[in-house]
């Protein structure tokens, strides 16, 4: 018998990339999460699903104790669901073993917080190069990618600033520098509009809208802002733990 194999049939063939269905950005199946308190066991998530397939804003809206934060901390893979599950990229995410959690939080995502969380004590060009720190990159290419991420922001023109020296608004701006410019697919964030005046919170969720289109960078926000809801793809909204809409 000779060496050589039949060439394979067409349908064995491995089917060329450009046709292999993409998973979707992030996918929650029927998800389930539970509290315990003493003996109390507080239900706050149930049966919840819900695909993002394209960059888009998503809203996850709802009243006090309806699941919200409990869901960003899945979706951040800050805990893990009791059933179901959460990929991202079509990787689930409590498959990522505790070594490799922080590796994985800043290759795809980036997180936006109601207080922004800047460190006081850096300027505002050191806060965004600092969410560089994990990336083989130079000192001198960090900081031209925190300069260009700043300038995109609005803030070039306040590189030395300390966030104390700078408005609400400004550091909300920084902050979203500093979730972006390790360029993510994914951003989460937590009442992003909660603490800015509303004109100054229109502007940003200007920002946000424009920063989707640009970077293709999904962002999923949890907020009551009702301009958030308006300007989202879509809303997913939660009351006592279920989807209602
Ligand atoms: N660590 C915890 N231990 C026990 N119960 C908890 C815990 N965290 C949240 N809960 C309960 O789970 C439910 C969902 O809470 P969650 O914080 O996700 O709501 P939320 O929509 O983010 O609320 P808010 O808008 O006030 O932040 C609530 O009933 C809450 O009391």
């Amino acid at each position: 018998m000779g060496h050589l194999q039949p060439p394979p049939s067409p349908q064995s063939q491995p089917l060329a990339p450009a046709s292999r269905p993409q998973p979707p950005i992030l996918a929650v199946e029927s998800v389930t999460k539970h509290y315990r308190r003493g003996s109390e066991r507080i239900v706050a998530l149930t049966d919840l699903s819900f695909s993002i397939d394209a960059p888009e804003v998503v809203a996850i809206a709802g009243p006090s104790g309806s699941g919200k934060s409990t869901l960003l901390n899945l979706l951040a893979r800050f805990d893990v669901p009791d059933s179901g599950e959460v990929r991202l990229d079509g990787q689930d995410l409590a498959s990522i073993s505790p070594a490799a959690l922080d590796e994985f939080r800043n290759r795809k995502l980036g997180f936006v917080f109601q207080q922004f969380n800047l460190l006081p004590v850096l300027s505002a060009l050191e806060n965004v190069e600092l969410a560089l720190a994990p990336q083989a990159l130079s000192r001198a290419q960090r900081r031209e990618r925190a300069i260009a991420m700043l300038e995109r922001v609005g803030m070039g023109y306040r590189l030395a600033h300390k966030p104390g020296e700078l408005s609400g608004g400004q550091q909300q701006r920084v902050a979203i520098a500093r979730a972006l410019v390790g360029r993510p697919r994914f951003v989460i964030a937590d009442e992003p509009t909660g603490n800015l005046d509303s004109k100054t919170a229109a502007e940003i969720l200007q920002l946000i809208s424009e920063l989707n289109q640009t970077m293709q960078t999904t962002f999923v926000i949890a907020t009551h802002d009702p301009r958030v809801m308006q300007l989202a793809n879509s809303v997913i909204e939660l009351a006592d733990g279920q989807r209602i809409g």
